[in-house]
């Protein structure tokens, strides 16, 4: 279970997380929205490492999140994908698959991308595991090709792909559905909650796109100004007064 208590998080004059507290249970899948700056982003970094908050406490099982250091928090076993796509351009697709092995499970595995002898058979478990990904999420086909020029939608089930292969049990979603079609994003729903039952992991998922959150997400948390304004099952939070207003608030 991911508990995020009291967490306060500044830049400067700006209080970018004020006290942000929920918890992700086991196998869950949590939505996490706000209009923009609400501070979404800013949680995932402090969960990732890639931000230190200034108070509270982020712990996933038994493990002080905080007391990690960034490469650490694979090895604890959460994972993520990137609202703007972190793959290698030039590299192939079963390349940037794999990469999201390393440091969990081989030290050796960048040294054999790039062809460095004696390290080849560190990566075969990885290069079986990463096949059958690449089977699972319909990709097999531009296995061999580079990322770039890949379409848009192929390339989101690719960071996808480089997240499981760590084999995580929190996968964090960073806006998966941004740039997707109306029929990708439909998928996109359905895959999340199979791979989820497949695998069992719990999924926080930052997303804009209500439709998605509320048909894929078991629990729904709500921020506005880097607070926690409304938490619980889905329908409840999207007519929660405060997640009201502060969408019409956003938009007027
Ligand atoms: N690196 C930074 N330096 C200064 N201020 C920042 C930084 N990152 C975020 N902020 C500020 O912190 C607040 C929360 O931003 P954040 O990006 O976390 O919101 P968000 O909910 O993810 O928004 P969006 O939906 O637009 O991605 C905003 O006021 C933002 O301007």
């Amino acid at each position: 279970m991911l508990q995020v208590s009291d967490v306060v998080l500044r830049f400067g004059g700006v209080t970018a997380l004020d006290r942000v507290g929920f918890e992700v249970a086991d196998g869950e899948i949590c939505g996490l929205i706000g209009p923009n700056g609400a501070g979404k982003t800013s949680l995932f970094n402090c969960v990732t490492r890639v931000y230190q908050p200034a108070e509270g406490t982020i712990r996933y099982g038994d493990v002080d999140v905080l007391g990690l250091r960034r490469h650490q928090v694979i090895r604890a076993g959460v994972a993520r994908t990137f609202q703007n796509l972190a793959l290698w351009p030039e590299m192939t697709v079963l390349q940037n698959t794999v990469v999201g092995a390393h440091g969990v499970q081989t030290p050796h595995l960048l040294p054999s991308l790039v062809g460095w002898p004696g390290s080849r058979k560190a990566t075969k478990q990885v290069e079986r595991d990463a096949w059958a990904l690449l089977e699972r999420l319909d990709l097999t086909e531009v296995a061999h090709l580079p990322a770039a020029g890949l379409p848009f939608g192929t390339l989101k089930r690719v960071e996808l792909a480089r997240a499981l292969i760590s084999r995580p049990s929190l996968l964090l979603l960073d806006e998966p559905a941004g740039g997707l079609t109306h029929s990708e994003v439909s998928e996109l729903g359905d895959l999340i909650r199979s791979l989820r039952d497949e695998f069992g992991f719990s999924v926080l998922l930052v997303e804009h796109h209500m439709g998605l959150v509320m048909g894929v997400c078991d629990h729904v948390v709500a921020m506005d100004f880097g607070r926690t304004i409304a938490d619980g099952r889905p329908a409840e939070v999207q007519r929660h007064p405060e997640v009201v207003a502060a969408y019409l608030g956003r938009s007027a």
